[in-house]
């Protein structure tokens, strides 16, 4: 403990901390010091002296609970640690990194020609052997989670207000939409990203987050929105005459005609900041998980039920914006930031594929594209100063100037994603393989694109030693992630325990002070109770009972004297049943006259002496004459009460 203090820059030898030797930045001892009360040298001293051997934990516990701004200020502290330290992780691991996962074999087929490590992929086919170097590789027995577990650091990194580019890229059937969406059982990376960024936003106090949803389709160099139902053709021709049908479906199956049978209206805009817009995308607010689930669900099915039924040679897109405001905290403007999740077509080989008429365009069209999209980022990240969109255009312009699809395709693709895939966002490429035989010249092909990737970022070849290093690094930080995300856990804890602990406290107080003979409490039940309506009850009833204000209403003693006088009552009432039987009318008649003339000569006297009057008044308020008449005759009149003691036992004896 004390060895933390003195790294943080207080000479503790002398005793002598002051408030000008705290560290700039909250920390620790800044939360101790608010935690002592005039922020005095000897006060500091004698804390410092007295926290010797206690935790570190409980001692910024009780700062916690003694005071607020400088817990906010904590808790954005070990935030701003949190995701310098995930910052320097993703930098270190590159901000571009490439993943490749190895579909399920099938059973039936014979021994793969594929062998795999950590972050190695060996392929043997043909006499060859090639040998890939990625980030990670999953063999082809790994979950979900397994893959979910690499992706989530990265999409901190964007709730820290990083663009961010998920891409699953390879040979059609070999498991991209797998591991993009998954299934019921087993959900992907979109559904699984969905629910950890509300997860995430639900536990980050240092800022409040917005987060919108947008979803589409890219076809031959057309976008097509999928939150917006479209009627397909089929459709269309129960309302319009045949022949303009046949023109439509026709217009539907031409190549050239792309654009028509889409009918798309989006356009893709480049703001001067750099940033891109989509001109007409659906943008739906989500303001929770099942609203999320729900229109991702919707886009899902526009997709599975689209009349082009061209699902292995489109990509699917789904974009996620977080606008990030710090506003409500520290002032600071809006952040806004996105999330790219991209399903890739088919990356076939055309010549294996022997794809012919539309099919070979769109295979030109995804290669090409996939082709651009390596050179697009190697751009960006060099800072060149200019980023061949166009100038591949020209050239795929030139090689295929009948398919002017390909060159939509090229400039649609590369362009919506330019501003994520740029300097300071992140990109993940996840590379989908076969595990067979036959496809083994397909998977080099798309391993090597991946290596190809991969260059982008420089210095990726590095020497044993120095990878270890790097290794030891990473681990170091992410444990400083662990840290920091567990102490910020910890921080929360105890602000909701100390909160329940005041709540406590002061129900009790307000129980205590209820009971207290002097203060009938009176307050707002929901004020007083924080809404627990079984405890705030009584009160209520209380203040409905009570027929005089609260200023006059009885006190303890006063309400004692009224329990006794209740006995008494209840005492001489037992008395009178018995009398009732055997006086007669006329005897109380006499001993009415009588009290009433008594009183007439000293009327304080039947007062001052007998509290049953103002008893008998408020106890009992049908005034049973019975019960108090008597009495009050007995106390006035001790004459009286004996004439009537010996009447009462005369008639008495007469019964028996
Ligand atoms: N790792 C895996 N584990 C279990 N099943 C898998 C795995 N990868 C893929 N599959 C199954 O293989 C089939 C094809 O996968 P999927 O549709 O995801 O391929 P794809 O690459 O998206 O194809 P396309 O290019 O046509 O979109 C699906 O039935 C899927 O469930």
């Amino acid at each position: 403990m004390v060895q933390q203090l003195h790294s943080l820059g207080l000479d503790l030898s002398s005793g002598t901390a002051t408030e000008s030797e705290l560290p700039a930045t909250p920390s620790v001892v800044y939360m101790d010091v608010n935690v002592v009360p005039e922020h005095d040298k000897e006060g500091l001293a004698s804390t410092i002296s007295s926290l010797q051997g206690s935790s570190i934990i409980s001692l910024r516990a009780s700062a916690v609970a003694h005071s607020w701004p400088p817990t906010k200020t904590f808790l954005r502290y070990l935030d701003a640690k949190r995701r310098e330290a995930l910052d320097k992780i993703l930098d270190i691991k590159g901000s571009i990194r490439v993943f490749c996962r190895v579909k399920l074999m099938d059973e039936r087929k014979a021994a793969s020609p594929i062998s795999t490590e950590a972050d190695k992929i060996t392929v043997r086919s043909a006499g060859t052997r090639k040998e890939f170097v990625l980030d990670r590789v999953f063999h082809p027995e790994s979950t979900q989670e397994d893959v979910f577990r690499e992706v989530k650091p990265i999409l901190r990194s964007a709730l820290d207000g990083h663009n961010v580019c998920i891409l699953a890229y390879g040979q059609t059937g070999t498991g991209k939409t797998h591991t993009m969406e998954g299934n019921n059982g087993r959900p992907g990376i979109v559904p699984r990203a969905i629910e950890e960024l509300f997860h995430q936003i639900s536990q980050d106090e240092s800022a409040s987050f917005t987060l919108s949803m947008s979803m589409l389709e890219v076809y031959m160099g057309s976008l097509r929105d999928l939150f917006v139902h479209r009627r397909s053709p089929a459709r269309v021709t129960h309302w319009i005459p045949k022949w303009y049908a046949a023109l439509i479906l026709y217009a539907h199956h031409h190549p050239a005609n792309h654009i028509v049978r889409l009918g798309s209206n989006l356009s893709i805009l480049r703001i001067s900041d750099g940033t891109v817009e989509i001109e007409g995308l659906t943008d739906v607010q989500v303001t929770d998980v099942k609203q999320a689930r729900r229109w991702y669900a919707r886009g899902k099915h526009a997709r599975s039920t689209s009349w082009t039924n061209v699902n292995d040679a489109s990509s699917r897109l789904t974009r996620i914006t977080i606008s990030r405001s710090n506003e409500a905290v520290d002032g600071t403007n809006n952040l806004v930031s996105k999330i790219w999740l991209v399903d890739l077509g088919g990356s076939e080989r055309l010549l294996k594929s022997g794809a012919t008429g539309q099919t070979l365009d769109e295979g030109r069209a995804i290669n090409l594209s996939l082709s651009a999209l390596a050179d697009v980022i190697a751009a960006l990240r060099t800072r060149r100063n200019h980023i061949p969109y166009r100038h591949l255009l020209t050239v795929i312009l030139v090689t295929f100037a009948s398919q002017i699809c390909c060159l939509s395709l090229n400039s649609k693709l590369t362009q919506l994603l330019s501003d994520s895939l740029g300097d300071g966002s992140k990109v993940l490429m996840i590379v989908h393989v076969s595990p067979g035989e036959d496809d083994a010249g397909e998977t080099v092909c798309s391993l090597s694109f991946a290596t190809r990737v991969r260059a982008v970022e420089a210095n990726r070849e590095l020497s044993e030693d120095t990878k270890k290093r790097k290794q030891q690094r990473v681990a170091e930080l992410e444990q400083g992630v662990r840290e920091a995300e567990e102490e910020l856990r910890r921080v929360r804890d105890q602000m909701e325990r100390t909160a329940k602990l005041i709540q406590e406290k002061t129900n009790t107080l307000r129980v205590d002070l209820r009971g207290s003979p002097r203060s009938p409490l009176t307050l707002n039940p929901v004020e007083l109770d924080g809404g627990d309506t079984k405890t705030a009850e009584k009160p209520v009833q209380r203040a409905r009972a009570a027929p005089v204000p609260r200023f006059m209403s009885s006190t303890a003693c006063s309400r004692r004297r009224q329990q006794e006088a209740a006995e008494s009552l209840g005492r001489a009432r037992r008395r009178s049943t018995d009398l009732r039987g055997s006086q007669s009318h006329s005897c109380y008649q006499t001993s009415k006259k009588m009290t009433v003339a008594y009183r007439r000569r000293d009327p304080s006297l039947s007062l001052q002496c007998n509290p049953m009057n103002v008893s008998h008044d408020s106890v009992d308020s049908r005034g049973s004459w019975s019960s108090s008449k008597p009495k009050k005759l007995s106390n006035s009149n001790p004459n009286l009460r004996v004439a009537l003691h010996q009447q009462h036992r005369r008639r008495m004896s007469d019964l028996i």
